[in-house]
């Protein structure tokens, strides 16, 4: 990936564009964390997941733990926060192979109580891929010992950044529609 270096922060800005994507490569952290939009001011992953890689099997795999900021019961993770680091770590693998996709379907399921402040790791794999569809499934599991915390499963569907223009006018669409109401 071409960047112009990296920050205090520890953050690659990247001056390069997506193979066949037409969109900007997204920052990447030290720990080759891709930023979403909402993380990209802070420079690193407020869901807390700290390093990512995508290993020689094609399996990608992160290091992560669930911020206090997160809790839900007493010392454990709100479910809201395992569904949304799930979402955001299967949506990498299309994203560690250069394409960009979002969530078109998601199923989570609750193994365990997640611990806040624990080392936990994620592997995430392709089950298979049909069209423009990714079929991703991952496993968290707790660092040490490797106890199974939560799995997911779900349909990635591969876009370009036409996405966000169409979804632009639509929305442009909906307002005008109600503005006259
Ligand atoms: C400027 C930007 C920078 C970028 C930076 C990024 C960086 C960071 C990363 C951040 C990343 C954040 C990422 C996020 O946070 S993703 C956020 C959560 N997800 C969304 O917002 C998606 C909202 N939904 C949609 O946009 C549409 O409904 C989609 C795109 C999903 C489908 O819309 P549409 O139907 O118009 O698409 P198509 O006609 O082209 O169909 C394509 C294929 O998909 C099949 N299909 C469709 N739906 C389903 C379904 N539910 N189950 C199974 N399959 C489904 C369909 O049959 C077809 O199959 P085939 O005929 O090809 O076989």
């Amino acid at each position: 990936m071409p960047t112009t270096g990296t920050g205090e922060s520890g953050v690659t800005a990247p001056n390069g564009h997506w193979a066949g994507t037409g969109l900007p490569e997204p920052p990447r952290t030290a720990g080759g964390v891709t930023l979403c939009g909402g993380c990209r001011a802070l420079g690193a992953c407020r869901l807390g997941v700290e390093r990512e890689r995508l290993d020689e099997g094609g399996v990608a795999r992160f290091e992560l733990s669930c911020p206090r900021s997160h809790e839900g019961g007493p010392d454990v993770a709100h479910g809201g926060w395992t569904a949304a680091v799930l979402d955001d770590c299967l949506g990498h693998l299309p994203l560690l192979h250069g394409v960009m996709s979002v969530t078109a379907e998601l199923t989570v399921s609750f193994v365990k109580p997640v611990p806040v402040e624990r080392p936990l790791e994620l592997r995430v794999w392709a089950d298979r891929r049909e069209g423009s569809r990714w079929y991703i499934a991952g496993e968290m599991t707790l660092a040490p010992g490797g106890a199974v915390l939560a799995r997911a499963s779900g349909i990635w569907v591969t876009r370009d950044r036409s996405h966000y223009a169409r979804h632009a006018k639509w929305l442009a669409g909906q307002v005008e529609a109600t503005e006259g109401q």
